[in-house]
């Protein structure tokens, strides 16, 4: 059977460094209602005073860490494709963005036309939220009904707390741990506390967004608690590792405007830990299976200085799983068994 095809589907950048093109990158972005989620005459509003500065600065950001084949994440991504196509054998597998190109339309527009049947989407993404895993799905949805595609679409669950996983990053972090450290941060990408809220709030509306862990918290809750599930990870990855409590903390990156987003912020924390005696500290990013640049960029450059000048002496930046091998055989497994209809 080859009619069974993989797509895997990451968040996107823009089409290259250039002001205008990530102007509207981060327009297609942050006008979509799962990420900034106001009224459309609000987001617009907010957007387009986002859009003031913001591609200016996120061009210079980009400019440096964007490599001759361009940028990260797509690159990164395409390997991860190439790798995991031997593992695949039920058909092609296709590479898609939620933003930008390549696009999810053209991705599954592509594989109908192959004469593919059915699709294993999978967003990259370990961690629920709806500003990454729904939008994805839900762009796939739009794109089925509105071009009448004839595909039966299966997706991955979040896989925040699967073994497989799990023990690829373990694995891919080993040459790291075993150098030495004062202390490892495993940075999430953030969200606004708002996001989260408003998917607890008919389960358990006293779900405590400032817990210190995962303990305790309900299926139900976990299920849909973005920082629950960045917690579980940590926990579950400091377990494998072998690590003590004290070594390791979590934290949250990459907010943006004004709202309370979830807490500890990356930041605080590294300024926190420089001013503890941490001298050499690894940083971790589990949200991200690929480098990208919030990774590059905002821990490996910017995190970095900010940690030394408020005194400590190295930041090692832990790279994402990207094509490590243990982590292509486990996301293949992990695909086989997706069965959850779209
Ligand atoms: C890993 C999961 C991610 C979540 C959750 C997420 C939420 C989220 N992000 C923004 C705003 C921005 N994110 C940006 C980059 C970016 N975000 C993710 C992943 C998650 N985002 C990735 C993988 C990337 C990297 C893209 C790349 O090209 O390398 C950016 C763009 C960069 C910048 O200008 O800083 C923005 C903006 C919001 C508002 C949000 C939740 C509401
Ligand atoms: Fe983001
Ligand atoms: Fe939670």
């Amino acid at each position: 059977m080859t009619d069974h095809a993989l797509l895997l589907v990451n968040l996107g950048s823009p089409a290259s460094t250039k002001v205008e093109d990530v102007r509207s990158y981060l327009n297609q972005f942050l006008m979509d209602p799962y990420v900034v989620d106001l009224p459309w005459p609000l987001r617009r509003l907010l957007v387009s005073l986002i859009l003031i500065k913001r591609p200016a600065q996120s061009a210079h950001a980009y400019s440096s860490i964007w490599w001759p084949e361009g940028s990260p994440l797509i690159v990164l991504s395409r390997e991860l494709q190439d790798a995991i196509a031997p593992h695949w054998p039920h058909g092609p597998v296709e590479l898609a963005m939620r933003y930008g190109q390549p696009s999810i339309e053209g991705a599954l527009r592509k594989l109908a036309a192959q004469g593919v049947k059915r699709v294993t989407l999978a967003p990259l993404y370990p961690q629920f939220a709806d500003s990454t895993t729904t939008t994805a799905i839900e762009e796939a949805r739009r794109v089925i009904r509105e071009q009448g595609l004839k595909l039966e679409v299966s997706v991955l669950p979040p896989f925040f707390a699967e073994a497989d996983y799990l023990d690829a990053l373990v694995a891919s972090a080993k040459p790291y741990l075993d150098q030495g450290f004062d202390h490892l941060l495993l940075s999430f990408h953030g969200l606004p506390e708002r996001h989260i809220r408003k998917l607890v709030k008919d389960i358990d509306p006293q779900h405590d967004l400032r817990a210190p862990d995962s303990r305790g918290v309900s299926d139900e809750v976990l299920a849909v608690c973005y920082r629950s599930q960045c917690q579980r990870t940590a926990e579950a990855f400091a377990e494998r590792a072998g690590l003590q409590p004290g070594q390791w903390s979590v934290s949250f990156q990459s907010r943006l405007g004004k709202d309370k987003w979830i807490e500890p912020y990356t930041e605080t924390r590294l300024d926190e830990l420089a001013k503890q005696g941490v001298k050499k500290l690894l940083v971790m990013c589990p949200a991200f299976v690929a480098d990208c640049i919030e990774t590059l960029e905002e821990i490996g450059q910017r995190g970095s200085e900010q940690f030394q000048e408020a005194g400590g002496q190295e930041l090692v930046l832990v790279p994402c799983l990207n094509s490590h091998p243990q982590w292509v055989s486990a996301l293949a497994r992990l695909c086989e068994t997706a069965v959850r209809p779209l």
